[in-house]
């Protein structure tokens, strides 16, 4: 039986999963992840399908993607011994202005890629180490990138687009958008149980860690909060989502910040963790209620209804809104917060169904249907993989 392994490398994380490959549909046989890779307190996780656990703890250092890859294969090694790897499919954060489908790696391909590491520093280089590890220690896979750009690459031209002189377009300095596995995964859900909505209107919150927006109609994205880099739009666990680039040059000009120390306050000291002076997870946020808690994820939710807003009007009314990501999912929260005074746009919650995570929240009257669904990026890549493969069998396995 062939195997899949998806890689889903973040700055300090690497998530994975196990695929069966030959029905219709990759099979999930198990899923983990790798937290705070290069940090003290290691922490690793995995279960099966049904909820066997694999690991659970900390590990011990781990200094780099390659030594949480080493990890991760030991593990699939022991539990599924028979297993054939015949791919291993990697979510690529950027993939510049041309890619829109999945592409199987060579070593040309990844250095091309490593050219737009500089457009997004924070994961890039990251998921091309994951690359990098996974050609060494499975050198007879087909390695198989899917980028998160890719799914917004048909943007009408004012949403890719900077008011600056034309040659900085030339040049890539443009509105990528990127979670587009998480949106493909939603899109194709939806065409799959609910074909109107999918063939309608759709604003879909992936609120994870990062954050972002979609607006879709048909089932492709028109639209997102996030632009050029992984930035913009909304506030997100340590990001600051939406600047005023005058408050760039101030903090160049007036408080003397090097370009890393800029990088390191936007990325990695704002958003909820720099609002609330307190984390960045918004269950401690939810749990500690203290203003500047609460005024964090205020904000939060006043960005997100900002930007549904500014969908809405775009799209001309929506159908649809879809809440995913570990915050979207989860957080009763944030959604009642943020459809909450949302009649005028034809949206009612209803509180039962919100506070029982059910998949439809909104009543049976409200003119838009609000959804949860949770995001599987990884099946995103598995079903991916599972199609070139399929295209292409015989140079594959060569
Ligand atoms: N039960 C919950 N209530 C509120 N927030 C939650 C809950 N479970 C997870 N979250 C939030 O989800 C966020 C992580 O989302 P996730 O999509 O896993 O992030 P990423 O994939 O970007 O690392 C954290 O802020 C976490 O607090
Ligand atoms: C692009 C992006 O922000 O990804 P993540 O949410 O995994 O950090
Ligand atoms: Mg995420």
């Amino acid at each position: 039986m062939t195997h899949v392994v998806t890689l889903n490398a973040g700055s300090s994380s690497l998530k994975f999963g196990l695929f069966e490959l030959g029905g219709s549909d990759p099979v999930t046989v198990c899923t983990g992840a790798v937290d705070r890779i290069g940090e003290p307190g290691t922490f690793v996780k995995a279960r099966t399908v049904d909820g066997e656990v694999l690991a659970n703890g900390t590990p011990g250092a781990m200094p780099d993607h390659a030594s949480a890859l080493d990890w991760v294969l030991v593990l699939l090694g022991r539990t599924y011994p028979e297993c054939e790897i015949t791919a291993v499919g990697h979510r690529i954060v950027h993939g510049g202005p041309d890619i829109d489908t999945p592409l199987p790696l060579t070593a040309m391909s990844i250095t091309a890629l490593d050219k737009l590491s500089p457009f997004a520093p924070l994961h890039q280089p990251h998921n091309l180490a994951g690359v990098r590890a996974a050609m060494a220690r499975f050198p007879n896979a087909v390695q198989i990138a899917c980028f998160d750009t890719a799914f917004h690459r048909h943007h009408p031209w004012e949403n890719d687009v900077f008011a600056l002189p034309r040659e900085y377009y030339d040049k890539g300095v443009r509105r990528y958008g990127f979670h587009g596995l998480s949106y493909e995964y939603i899109s194709d859900h939806l065409a799959e149980t609910a074909p109107l909505l999918h063939a309608g209107r759709v604003v879909v919150a992936h609120l994870g860690n990062g954050a972002s927006m979609c607006a879709m109609i048909g089932g492709r994205s028109v639209g997102s909060t996030m632009g050029f880099s992984a930035l913009d739009g909304l506030p997100m666990g340590t990001r600051c989502g939406q600047l005023d680039p005058g408050v760039l040059l101030y903090l160049m000009e007036q408080e003397g910040l090097s370009a890393s120390e800029i990088s390191d306050l936007l990325f990695k000291r704002s958003g909820l963790l720099g609002l609330s002076g307190l984390s960045n997870d918004m269950r401690t946020l939810e749990r500690a209620d203290t203003r500047e808690t609460r005024q964090a994820i205020s904000y939060f939710t006043f960005r997100i209804r900002r930007e549904l807003g500014a969908m809405s009007a775009i799209l001309g009314g929506i159908d649809a809104l879809v809440f995913t990501g570990g915050i979207g999912e989860n957080s009763r929260l944030v959604r009642d917060r943020v459809c909450s005074g949302m009649g005028w746009l034809g949206i009612e919650l209803d509180p039962d169904a919100n506070a029982d995570n059910d998949r439809i929240i909104s009543t049976n009257l409200s003119r838009v249907s609000v959804m949860v669904i949770p995001t599987n990026e990884e099946l995103v890549i598995a079903r991916a993989a599972a199609d070139l493969l399929a295209a292409q069998p015989n140079e594959a396995r060569a």
